[in-house]
């Protein structure tokens, strides 16, 4: 299968990646402890999450990625996505990115869902001519009430937060296109509606990242994926061998 892709356009490249969070030291649980730190620095030290961690993805390809919970998945997105810098190695993201993960974050809660779509519309890249044709139809995507979209997000329930935001993220086909399917709430109808919208952008040509722990979802959109441990790729390969894999170690998980 790498042979084949030897013709593609990389879209997503990292090397040696290490990605951490910043964390309070152990030990340090009150004021008292922070001054006998006696100063900042040495109150954090780095957990870092992603080691060594290197992947390619191609230019219009739906790329799965599979793992354990906490094995790093998540954190990945975050990098592609610029939310998360890398402490070492290279990672290069030829495109913009749409990521459809912590769904609600970036919504501005003392907004209205309307001034929320013209908001993050514009951050998205959206013109304002593309804002304004699309408003009525990013409207209807989200089934919401005339009532609730001129009412504050901060009111809003978590299918309605999933909701405003997906249907804002797929306005326009975006160049590369996270789903989180952890992150993605919102009753069944939903679910598939939002299943067509991602398989129409997929053929119109954009990446795809998926993350999913349910196979058949996986496997019903991804040919190739990679499976993630301890913040490294253990291995990339077809879908089929790396839900292999995964069931295998799951399977390793309960025994
Ligand atoms: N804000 C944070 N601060 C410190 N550590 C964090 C933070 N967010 C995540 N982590 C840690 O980073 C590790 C990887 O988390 P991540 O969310 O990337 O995993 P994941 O593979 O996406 O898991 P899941 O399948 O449960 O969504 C975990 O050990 C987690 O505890």
């Amino acid at each position: 299968m790498e042979a084949d892709n030897q013709n593609k356009e990389v879209i997503i490249e990292a090397k040696n990646l290490s990605v951490g969070f910043l964390v309070t030291k152990h030990g340090i649980n009150n004021f008292k402890d922070f001054l006998l730190t006696m100063g900042i620095r040495k109150l954090f030290e780095n957990k870092e999450v992603l080691n060594d961690f290197s992947l390619t993805i191609y230019k219009g390809e739906c790329f799965g990625i599979m793992g354990r919970n906490g094995s790093g998945k998540s954190t990945f997105l975050r990098a592609i996505s610029g939310i998360m810098k890398p402490n070492k190695g290279t990672l290069t993201v030829n495109g913009k990115v749409a990521p459809m993960m912590a769904l609600g974050v970036g919504l501005e809660p003392e907004l209205t869902g309307l001034e929320n779509i013209k908001l993050l519309g514009t951050l998205m890249g959206l013109t304002q001519k593309e804002i304004k044709q699309s408003l009525q139809d990013i409207i209807a995507f989200s089934e919401l009430s005339e009532y609730d979209i001129n009412s504050q997000v901060k009111r809003y329930s978590q299918g309605m937060l999933a909701r405003l935001a997906f249907s804002i993220t797929v306005a326009k086909d975006p160049e590369i296109l996270i789903v989180d399917e952890a992150l993605t709430v919102g009753d069944l109808g939903f679910k598939q509606k939002c299943a067509q919208r991602i398989e129409e952008i997929r053929k119109n040509g954009s990446t795809i990242i998926y993350v999913s722990h349910h196979l058949e979802d996986i496997k019903s959109i991804c040919k190739r994926a990679c499976f993630i441990k301890d913040g490294k790729v253990l291995k990339v390969g077809s879908i089929e061998e790396i839900s292999d894999l995964y069931e295998l170690e799951m399977a390793r998980k309960k025994n």
